[in-house]
């Protein structure tokens, strides 16, 4: 019944939050007041913890009141500057908690207000994975899970292992430990043609473009179907031409990637990933990892790739106006407006370890030392360099 489920995620939820003094619930509600000993870090967790418990057992929203100046600041960004005073109760809705201010793209996808995302499908998992390189331990038990419909930044000190877990999700490199389960069906080796990944398709779109500089832009976002499927050359010609529409190039098929400035190779190496056969029954999930799309590029550019990952997703519009059909994807990015324009959630990688993960607008006012050292480009804090 709804009162059992509801028993059970908030069982659930509390034993993520027992730290926090004086949590309680109503049926829609839940109440926090950090006090006592706890710290400041602890007590601006506890509004995090809100909205985690929101999203995990289901409240309608939350009430905050806490004597601290810090907490109390914390809290007027959260109630987006309402009027927030010590001691007062403050009141906090789910769609404040995953607000957009920082972007201004009507494309953009929302962060699952419905805050239902702990039970969308879980289209990959890395649980417990390792990897080295030689005398270099580079992930040590890495886990996270990927959904259906999001949009996720992995971020972390350079040399973390951010691509190497790319690589290790595409299938292009095996973990020496550990599992990869795609869409629930663990996987054995690495990608091969005949793999079962459940009607998944994977697309990953290399930091450097990666297109083969003897084929022209035709062949080079056409090279998946050329190669492996039985399409006639002129169903594969339009089917580049809608792929790059898509991504708003045209009449570049016939240059060669030499003749093409780096954000045109972005562009093109996306319509790469998106390009997709019409065979009937064709897979509707897609997935498509970006790593370091924005690396090089000026801030124009860069927001003009930002947009387009956003408007290939299938909350988006594509550069013809029609819906995307990218189902989630993971961005590798070192760039701020990266992170904040193009994903909802962040994946925090340190010391072969995913250290943090939350919403974007969560890792802006995170007191994780490790986050604010890492949002703020600090030399001090826990981050040795
Ligand atoms: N095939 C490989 N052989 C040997 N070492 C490797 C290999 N691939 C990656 N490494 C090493 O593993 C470490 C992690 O590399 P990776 O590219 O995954 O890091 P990253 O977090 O993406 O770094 P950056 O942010 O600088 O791009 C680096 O020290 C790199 O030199």
């Amino acid at each position: 019944t709804e009162k059992e489920i509801f028993e059970k995620r908030g069982r659930e939820f509390f034993q993520g939050v027992m730290s926090f003094v004086g949590v309680f619930c109503t049926m829609n509600t839940m109440f926090a007041v950090p006090r006592g000993s706890v710290g400041v870090a602890t007590a601006v967790s506890t509004i995090s913890g809100s909205s985690f418990g929101r999203r995990r057992a289901g409240f309608g929203h939350c009430r905050v009141r806490c004597e601290m100046e810090r907490v109390v600041a914390e809290a007027a960004t959260r109630s987006s500057g309402g009027n927030v005073e010590p001691g007062k109760w403050i009141e906090i809705q789910s769609t404040q908690l995953h607000s957009s201010e920082n972007v201004g793209d009507a494309a953009r996808p929302s962060f699952n207000p419905a805050g239902d995302e702990d039970d969308a499908e879980v289209l990959i998992e890395c649980r417990n994975v390792y990897k080295s390189f030689g005398e270099k331990h580079i992930l040590q038990g890495a886990s996270f899970k990927i959904r259906d419909g999001e949009a996720v930044g992995i971020i972390g000190p350079s040399g973390t292992g951010k691509s190497t877990v790319l690589r290790i999700m595409a299938g292009l490199l095996a973990p020496d430990k550990g599992e990869v389960y795609i869409r629930g069906i663990k996987r054995e080796g690495l990608a091969s043609d005949d793999e079962d990944l459940g009607g998944l398709r994977i697309g990953l779109v290399f930091q450097s473009a990666a297109l083969f500089d003897s084929l022209t832009v035709r062949e080079n976002v056409g090279f998946m179907l050329y190669e492996h499927s039985n399409l006639s050359d002129e169903r594969i010609a339009e089917l580049v031409r809608e792929s790059l529409a898509a991504v708003g190039l045209k009449d570049v098929e016939e240059r060669l990637p030499s003749e093409l400035s780096g954000g045109m190779k972005k562009r093109v190496a996306l319509a790469r990933a998106i390009i997709s056969d019409d065979k009937p029954g064709h897979s509707e999930q897609e997935l498509v990892m970006y790593d370091e799309p924005t690396a090089g590029l000026d801030p124009i550019a860069s927001t003009v790739v930002e947009d387009l990952i956003r408007s290939v997703h299938r909350n988006g519009r594509d550069a013809q106006g029609k819906p995307g059909t990218i189902s989630s994807y993971v961005v590798v990015t070192h760039q701020h407006s990266t992170i904040r324009r193009a994903v909802d959630r962040i994946l925090f990688l340190h010391e072969g370890k995913v250290v943090w993960e939350g919403p974007t607008a969560e890792f802006d006012t995170s007191m994780e030392p490790i986050v604010r050292q890492f949002a703020d480009g600090s030399l001090l804090g826990p981050i040795r360099y």
